[in-house]
């Protein structure tokens, strides 16, 4: 009854502007990748991670990640998200087959709290195979036209922002996968299945590191996080 970690982490970062691709960016002291897949381990119940690197990197990831061995596998990502989290899938499925549980987590949110994971994990083990963790939305949200002109103010109490890790039955999260594309997440392609998606609550730390901003509030709010 395993559970295993999905980490796309094969993007370019196009938003933070690194020279390196984003998941080998440093903050607090080490990749955000590598602090990724250590709360994921923290969180005491997840056995495996598969990692899809960005396939130019592969070496710098395997060498960065080796403290985990043997917990953790890498291997080359895709050209879109969801092509990473396909290719990680179908290496976690031929080494993790009797897995209860697949978690996707992106390594941008790398300071996530365990306490999340286990949420999540526990949710999926009590029977919902497919939940993810979300916020209520904290500002008035519109929606505008090309010209940026408004035409509508949704009810923001219907609206919840999405994080990861997102949690899935293995076989569900492979059937939402077979020829998929477009979606931001994974809990889309299982929503096109029409099969239930449930929530958990989520948590401000699980932010997603994706402009210079984020990195430098991460910076400021787990240095000392971090080196605990
Ligand atoms: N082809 C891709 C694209 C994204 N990701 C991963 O998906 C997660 C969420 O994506 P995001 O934070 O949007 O990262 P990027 O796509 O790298 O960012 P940007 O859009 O700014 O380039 C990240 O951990 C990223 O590495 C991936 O594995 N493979
Ligand atoms: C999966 C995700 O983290 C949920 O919020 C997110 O959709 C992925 O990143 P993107 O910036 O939306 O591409």
């Amino acid at each position: 009854m395993s559970v295993v970690a999905l980490v796309p982490a094969a993007g370019r970062g196009e938003r933070l502007g690194a020279e390196l691709p984003k998941a080998l960016v440093p903050v607090c002291g080490a990749p955000l990748l590598v602090h990724a897949v250590r709360g994921l381990l923290a969180a005491g119940c997840v056995q495996h991670v598969v990692v899809a690197a960005p396939a130019a990197h592969l070496d710098v990831v395997t060498e960065a990640l080796a403290v985990f061995a043997p917990a953790v596998h890498v291997v080359p990502g895709g050209g879109e998200r969801s092509d990473s989290v396909r290719l990680a899938l179908d290496e976690a499925m031929t080494r993790v087959p009797d897995a209860s549980v697949v978690l996707v987590h992106d390594a941008a949110r790398a300071f996530t709290p365990p306490e999340v994971v286990r949420a999540v994990v526990d949710a999926v083990r009590a029977g919902s195979a497919a939940v993810i963790p979300v916020l209520p939305v904290a500002d008035t949200v519109k929606q505008v036209d090309a010209d940026g002109l408004v035409v509508a103010t949704p009810d923001r109490s219907a609206l919840r922002v999405v994080q990861t890790p997102q949690g899935f039955e293995p076989a569900l999260l492979r059937r939402a996968h077979e020829g998929a594309t477009g979606a931001t997440d994974d809990a889309g392609l299982v929503e096109r299945l029409g099969e239930p998606v449930h929530t958990v609550p989520g948590h401000p730390h699980a932010m997603k590191i994706t402009t210079p901003f984020d990195l430098v509030l991460a910076e400021a709010l787990f240095t000392k996080e971090a080196h605990e």
